[in-house]
Formats: structure tokens, C-alpha cells, sequence
């Protein structure tokens, strides 16, 4: 089988991150392309990614005549959509803000073009919903969605762990994720749509049923973010099924980069992110390192992540999140918006899957 020709839109911090991996680290893939808003950053990084190849990295007004051989480079698209549409890419990555995911994946399922679209999906449930009906109608699903903790080997233990019964029912999830800091334009909303919403897919992943209601309270905010930003944020997520999860976002927590997930059930409690690596005593200090983000705490989950990816769409499949995952993360994350200016729990507007996808 051929490998799989990847192009990646968007090569920011996430979107770099990938590119390397489907590059370097993944097999049966190869990254043939790179685009970017910003053409001096997909450049650097096609010029980089390119040299590990020992070939020069091209754009298109150079040599691109629709086909990449191996080894040919990476090539550099000045327009995304051009490089989604592009007959030598046989599937995409798309790490670009979310506000550019919804025509980028309209644009990937009218090319039949397979993605990986980082979370979240597009920046509101009716978006999301309209995206999942698109695809439903193409009749095959081409869309994943990058909530990768789905692929952490402790996330996955934790879900085998529960899926076993041998705790009993699974009562409560309690959450922690904490980022060492952000960007001053992260607002209030942004830590519900882009940090939360791990929270959010984990719940729904873990029980296996949909959140139907969501609080988001915030206490006195910390000093250290400007006017107006709400961090930390406290949100309690209620299923279908009963069982109650929450969770403390915190971007600007200074230390690290802490995402911790404890389980309670009827017969037992399990816990992950305790901080792996080594655990010191010298100098009179004891203890560990925690990682400085989330490329490094989760990058197993990541390379997994893709891999696994990449070998579905080469069968023609997906494996991990669906549109479906996503849209239903949007919706709660609606809700949560909603909720974070009121205080007050709101209901979680979600269609009827049946209905949809039936
Ligand atoms: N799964 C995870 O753990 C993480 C996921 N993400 C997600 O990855 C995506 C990108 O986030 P970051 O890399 O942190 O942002 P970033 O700001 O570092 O990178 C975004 C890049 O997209 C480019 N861009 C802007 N508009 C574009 C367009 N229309 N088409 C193509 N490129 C465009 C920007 O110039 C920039 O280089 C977001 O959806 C974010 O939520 C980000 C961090 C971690
Ligand atoms: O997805 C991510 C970022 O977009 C988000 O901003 C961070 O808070 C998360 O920890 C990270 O996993």
C-alpha cells in the first residue's frame, strides 16, 4: 500500500507539532505539503522538515506539477484551501484556529478528503452540526477530531479500568488542567471552547453518554491575568446516565502544565496525571519535573494519535472522535458559555443523534 500524502494547514504551535510527526515519527505517511495565513512560517518549517529529507522544500510557483515522488520535499501552498483541493494530498491535517475549521472542512468533505481537524471542531454548535450533517450525507466518515487524550496510554488505562466493571459503576469524575500561562488574548470564552472542551470529550468518552447540563462558576480571578479575564473557571457536568463530572480550568497557574483525572466509582477510585518521570531527593529538594505544555505531557498521545490516523484513513476509516464527538462537545461548550455568564446551570442543546445520523 502507498503511503498516505499528508498536507497540514496551519503550522503553529500545534500544527508544526504534527507536520514533525507525520514527517519523522509516523510510518506509512508522508507530509507533502504546509500551509499557512502566515507564508513565512509554513516556509521556515517546509525548508526545515525538507532538509531532514536532504531535498529543498518548494512552493508552487516553483516545480509543483500536481505530483510529489518521494523525497521530493515539502512543498509550500499559499491558499489552505488550495492545498486541501491539491490532487497529490491525499489527506489532511488541519491545526488552524478554530475560527478557519468550519470552511476548511467543508472544503475537505467536497474533495472527499479525509481530516484530522484539531478541536475544536468550529466555534459553535450550529456550525458543527451543519458539519456533521455534510458528511453524514457523503455517507462515509471523513472527519476526526483531535481529542487526543482519547489516546494517552494513562487516559486509555483509566477507560479499560472503568469499561471492566470491576470498580462497580463509575460515580464521579473529578478533572484538573492547568496550564502554566497564556496568551493575554485568552479570554473568558477561550478557556471554555479550547481548554474545557477536553474536559468536556473525556466526560462524554468516559461514561459513554452525553453531558445534558453544565455550570461554570469562577471564582475571584488570580491577578496575574488582565481585566475581565475569568481563570480559574469551575464547571460541574451532568449525564444522562446520572453520574456527575467537574472540573478547575486554569490557564494561568505559573507552574506547569497539570492535567490530572480521578475516577470514583461504587468499589474503588483511580486516578492519572500524577506526574510521571523520575522522583528525586538531592541538594535538600525532593520531587520531579512537570511539564512546561502540553506538547510534551501529551505527546505519546499525540504520535498515537496520528499513527493511529493515518492507518485508519489508509483503510478508509477513521479511529478516535467523530464529527459527531465534536459537534456534541460544541453544544456543551454553548451551554457552558451560557452558563459562564449567568452562574446558573443551563441545559445542553443537543440534537437527536438518531435523528441525524439515522
Ligand atoms: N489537541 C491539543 O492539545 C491542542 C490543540 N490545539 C488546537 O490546534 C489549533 C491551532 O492552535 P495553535 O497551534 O495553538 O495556534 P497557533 O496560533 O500557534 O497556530 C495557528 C496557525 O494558523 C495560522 N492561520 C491563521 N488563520 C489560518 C487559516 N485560515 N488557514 C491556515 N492557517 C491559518 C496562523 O498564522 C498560525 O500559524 C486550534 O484549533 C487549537 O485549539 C492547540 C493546542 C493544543
Ligand atoms: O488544546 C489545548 C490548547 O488549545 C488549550 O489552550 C490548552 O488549555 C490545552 O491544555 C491544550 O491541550
Amino acid at each position: 500500500m502507498s503511503d498516505l500524502r499528508v498536507g497540514v494547514a496551519g503550522v503553529g504551535v500545534m500544527g508544526a507539532d504534527h507536520a514533525e510527526r507525520v514527517a519523522r515519527k509516523t510510518s506509512g505517511a508522508r507530509l507533502v505539503a504546509v500551509s499557512d495565513a502566515d507564508q513565512s512560517r509554513a516556509e521556515v518549517l517546509a525548508a526545515r522538515l525538507s532538509e531532514g529529507l536532504g531535498v529543498p522544500s518548494r512552493n508552487d510557483a516553483g516545480r509543483h506539477s500536481g505530483g510529489a515522488a518521494y523525497g521530493d520535499g515539502v512543498r509550500v501552498v499559499e491558499d489552505p484551501l488550495e492545498l486541501i483541493a491539491a490532487d497529490d494530498i491525499d489527506a489532511v491535517i488541519l491545526a488552524s484556529p478554530g475560527s478557519a475549521h468550519a470552511e476548511q472542512l467543508f472544503a475537505c468533505l467536497d474533495h472527499g478528503k479525509p481530516v484530522l481537524c484539531e478541536k475544536p471542531l468550529t466555534m459553535d454548535a450550529a456550525s458543527s452540526l451543519r458539519v456533521v450533517e455534510a458528511e453524514h450525507k457523503l455517507g462515509r466518515q471523513l472527519i476526526q477530531v483531535g481529542f487526543m487524550r482519547r489516546f494517552d496510554p494513562e487516559y486509555a488505562a483509566l477507560k479499560q479500568l472503568l469499561d471492566s466493571g470491576d470498580l462497580g459503576r463509575t460515580l464521579v469524575l473529578h478533572n484538573v488542567h492547568r496550564n502554566k500561562s497564556a496568551a493575554p488574548s485568552f479570554r473568558s470564552e477561550m478557556i471554555v471552547r479550547d481548554s474545557m472542551v477536553h474536559e468536556v470529550d473525556v466526560a462524554r468518552w468516559l461514561f459513554g453518554a452525553e453531558i445534558t447540563r453544565i455550570t461554570v462558576r469562577t471564582p475571584k480571578p488570580t491577578s496575574l491575568v488582565a481585566e475581565g479575564v475569568l481563570d480559574p473557571q469551575l464547571a460541574v457536568f451532568e449525564l444522562a446516565n446520572g453520574a456527575i463530572a467537574d472540573v478547575e480550568v486554569f490557564v494561568n497557574f505559573q507552574v506547569g502544565y497539570e492535567v490530572r483525572c480521578e475516577a470514583v466509582a461504587e468499589r474503588g477510585s483511580a486516578t492519572i496525571g500524577l506526574g510521571s518521570g523520575v522522583f528525586t531527593r538531592a541538594g535538600e529538594h525532593w520531587g520531579g519535573a512537570m511539564p512546561a505544555d502540553f506538547r510534551i505531557r501529551f505527546e505519546q498521545a499525540y504520535d498515537i494519535e496520528v499513527q493511529r490516523w493515518v492507518d485508519a484513513t489508509r483503510r478508509g476509516e477513521i479511529d478516535g472522535p467523530s464529527a459527531w464527538d465534536g459537534y456534541a462537545a460544541a453544544a456543551v461548550c454553548e451551554a457552558g458559555l451560557e452558563s459562564l455568564s449567568s452562574g446558573t446551570p443551563v441545559d445542553v442543546a443537543l440534537a437527536d443523534r438518531g435523528k441525524v445520523l439515522g
